[in-house]
């Protein structure tokens, strides 16, 4: 199963999230957020990990040039798109950066949303769902309605996201069979400033699942 961090803004942090057994860290590129880090911030932590993992860029509704130049000068191996953005433009993108993973993410408001979700598996790798929240786009720690959820069996891969934590992780994997999880603010003592020490007791807490 997949482990991503998210909201990552500091080499050493980055560096210890790997180590503890993280297989992505995701870098916030919406500047209006608290964990927004630019490029150049990016690249400094992907060049200091001492083993190599996924990076995803999560940005929201931005222009796919801005998307592939960010991608190209952070050193991504993926684009998290957190936005509004639609299967065209998914598909767009993915024609602009064929190398690389393309995350959908969609804010899960009714069951409705997901056969929304349905609609991007033919132009985007994995999927991603997130909480709804009205004012936030994501980072919210608000969680998903995970009942919704559990007949839910795209043909792409799927992670888990929202409001996650070390404390109600196993729950949610008791209910919920996905290809991966993503928690941001969950694991951290403030917007962009992760907790190694709740990253340590979530691996501890999925080491009893046997989650690899
Ligand atoms: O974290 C942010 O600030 C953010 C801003 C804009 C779009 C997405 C953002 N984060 C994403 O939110 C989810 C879950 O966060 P949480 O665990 O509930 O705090 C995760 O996918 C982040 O990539």
């Amino acid at each position: 199963m997949r482990v991503k961090i998210c909201g990552i803004t500091k080499p050493e942090q980055g560096q210890a999230i790997a180590q503890l057994g993280a297989t992505a860290l995701g870098f916030i590129c919406v500047q209006a957020s608290p964990r927004y880090v630019t490029p150049s911030q990016i690249r400094a932590v992907v060049e200091s990990l001492p083993l190599p993992i996924d990076c995803i860029g999560v940005f929201a509704n931005a222009d796919w040039e801005e998307i592939c130049q960010i991608a190209a000068d952070a050193g991504l191996t993926s684009v998290q798109l957190h936005g509004d953005e639609s299967p065209e433009f998914c598909e767009k993108l993915r024609y602009a950066l064929p190398e690389m993973e393309i995350l959908k993410a969609l804010r899960v408001k009714t069951p409705e949303c997901l056969e929304r979700a349905v609609t991007y598996t033919p132009c985007v790798d994995t999927l991603l769902l997130d909480a709804y929240h009205p004012q936030l786009l994501g980072g919210t720690g608000k969680t998903l309605d995970w009942a919704i959820l559990r007949e839910f069996c795209p043909s792409i891969p799927w992670l888990l996201a929202g409001g996650l934590t070390p404390d109600n992780i196993l729950d949610a994997l008791r209910e919920l069979q996905p290809s991966g999880i993503d928690l941001s603010s969950g694991v951290e003592r403030s917007p962009g400033d992760k907790d190694l020490a709740q990253v340590a007791l979530l691996f501890e807490r999925l080491g009893s699942l046997d989650y690899r």
